[in-house]
């Protein structure tokens, strides 16, 4: 028997307890770390409740231990029977980043609502315990002071999301950004832009909606040393909000320094056009075998024409010691993300309704139809709601978010996070790093 005296000091006391299902036994069912039990070194998963500040806890609902606790203030003094083997934790610790969003307030599995941890899509974790293999404890490492809290492990989380998948009716792909191929073309001395729809690139099962992903992805910091190749930039963003002003205002600060990839395209060359400079000219079986052998990054039709970017493209600026800046639709992601890119995406949103009206005022749009017409007020609003799913959808993937209202803040800000890219340590998937560039 061991007697255990904690201060309870207005914190939670850190632990949970369950009723041993043959025996009756009230047990320590696990202890979080961080919290009050984990740091006194005295208390353990297993260990089983014998007396709680002097009252017997024989035969009663752990529910009604807890309410003893509850009522409690101070020193609580425990009896307890030790466990016989107390657990070890040896495993390391983990970072992941959040695939899903998570609300412990919203599920009724979890073992102990208070002790959840709620996050976002995209939130790194620090996930300390791994030893059940259901129910994790983790940190953010936005709040590292902190006890951990309960998470559903991986295992838990992809049985759910398959229930959940089974369980959906079959929804077809859509798009979110009904945007166009642009082909900026120069000609008499004024710049106008050719649009066509774009497909979605490899829209296959795994990358369409709905698909069932790994929902947390393990991360590691990495720290981009000055003979590493630079970092691609990946601008996303609803049709309109001014991805490819920003992109362009980019490149113009410094062209030393940023550049878009040549495109491919399948149409014939012009007799002003250079093979390598506006694109690369190639046949459509070529264009093709390009896009089933996974090397385009995003390709689409327009009038009969395939236009797209290679990572060949992109790796062709990248080896020339530049940033490669591009845009992407939020589904080109997925294809993009490799070690050999490591993409930095940035998600350009729009502000609010009365803001974007005095902002874009002046502003013109492009559409299938039409070259320069005003923003109307319908189509803001379908740029705010756009932006809004792209968000809900694909969120987990940025690293970064900039409100374009100002587009001199805005571009300020582009620049910074450029800068920052490429030259501060950022988490990147565990799989794009090798040991010796983690840092
Ligand atoms: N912050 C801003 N303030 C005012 N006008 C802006 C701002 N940002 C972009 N614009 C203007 O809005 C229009 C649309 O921008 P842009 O072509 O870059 O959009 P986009 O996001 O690339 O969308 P799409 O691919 O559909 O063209 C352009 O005329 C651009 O100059």
């Amino acid at each position: 028997m061991r007697i255990v005296c904690l201060v309870k000091n207005q914190q939670p006391l850190g632990a949970t307890i369950k009723r041993h299902e043959m025996t009756g036994d009230i047990l320590v069912a696990r202890v979080i770390h961080g919290g009050l039990a984990e740091r006194s070194g005295l208390l353990y998963a297993g260990d089983k409740l014998v007396e709680v500040n002097g009252v017997s806890v024989e035969g009663l609902d752990p529910e009604q231990v807890i309410h003893i606790l509850a009522m409690s203030r101070g020193t609580i003094m425990f009896k307890v029977v030790p466990v016989s083997d107390p657990p070890v934790n040896s495993q390391k610790t983990v970072y992941v980043r959040a695939m899903i969003e998570y609300w412990p307030q919203e599920d009724p599995t979890i073992p102990c609502m208070d002790a959840g941890l709620p996050f976002q899509k995209g939130d790194i974790l620090q996930i300390v315990d791994q030893n059940d293999a259901l129910w994790w404890q983790a940190r953010k490492i936005s709040d590292l002071g902190t006890c951990a809290g309960l998470i559903p492990s991986n295992q838990l989380l992809k049985r759910k999301q398959r229930e959940f998948w089974w369980s959906q009716p079959y929804q077809p792909y859509k798009h979110l950004r009904s945007t166009i191929y642009k082909e900026e073309f120069v000609g008499y001395g004024q710049k106008f832009y050719i649009g066509s729809q774009l497909r979605a690139p490899g829209c296959g099962a795994s990358s369409c909606a709905g698909a069932v992903g790994a929902p947390y992805e393990e991360v590691v910091r990495y720290q981009r040393r000055p003979t590493d190749k630079h970092r691609l930039i990946v601008l996303v963003g609803p049709s309109g909000v001014g991805v490819n002003e920003l992109r362009r205002q980019l490149i113009e600060l410094n062209p030393d320094r940023f550049q878009s990839a040549v495109p491919h395209t399948t149409r014939s060359k012009k007799s002003y056009e250079m093979d390598g400079r506006e694109y690369h000219y190639v046949s459509k079986e070529t264009f093709e075998s390009l896009v089933y052998s996974h090397r385009m990054l995003e390709y689409g039709e327009y009038k009969g024409h395939l236009y797209g970017t290679s990572v060949d493209a992109v790796q062709a600026v990248l080896d020339d010691g530049k940033i490669c800046v591009m845009d992407l639709e939020p589904q080109g992601i997925q294809v993009a993300r490799t070690q050999e890119l490591k993409p930095y995406v940035i998600f350009i949103k729009p502000s609010n309704m009365s803001c974007m009206k005095r902002s874009r005022k002046n502003a013109k749009i492009i559409t299938d139809y039409f070259v320069d017409m005003k923003f109307k007020d319908e189509d803001l609003q379908e740029m705010e709601d756009l932006a809004q799913k792209m968000e809900t959808q694909f969120g987990q993937f940025f690293d970064h978010v900039i409100v374009n209202d100002n587009l001199q803040e805005a571009c300020a800000q582009l620049l910074s996070a450029v800068q920052k890219a490429q030259e501060e340590s950022q988490w990147v998937p565990a799989t794009w790093v090798s040991s010796d560039t983690k840092s």
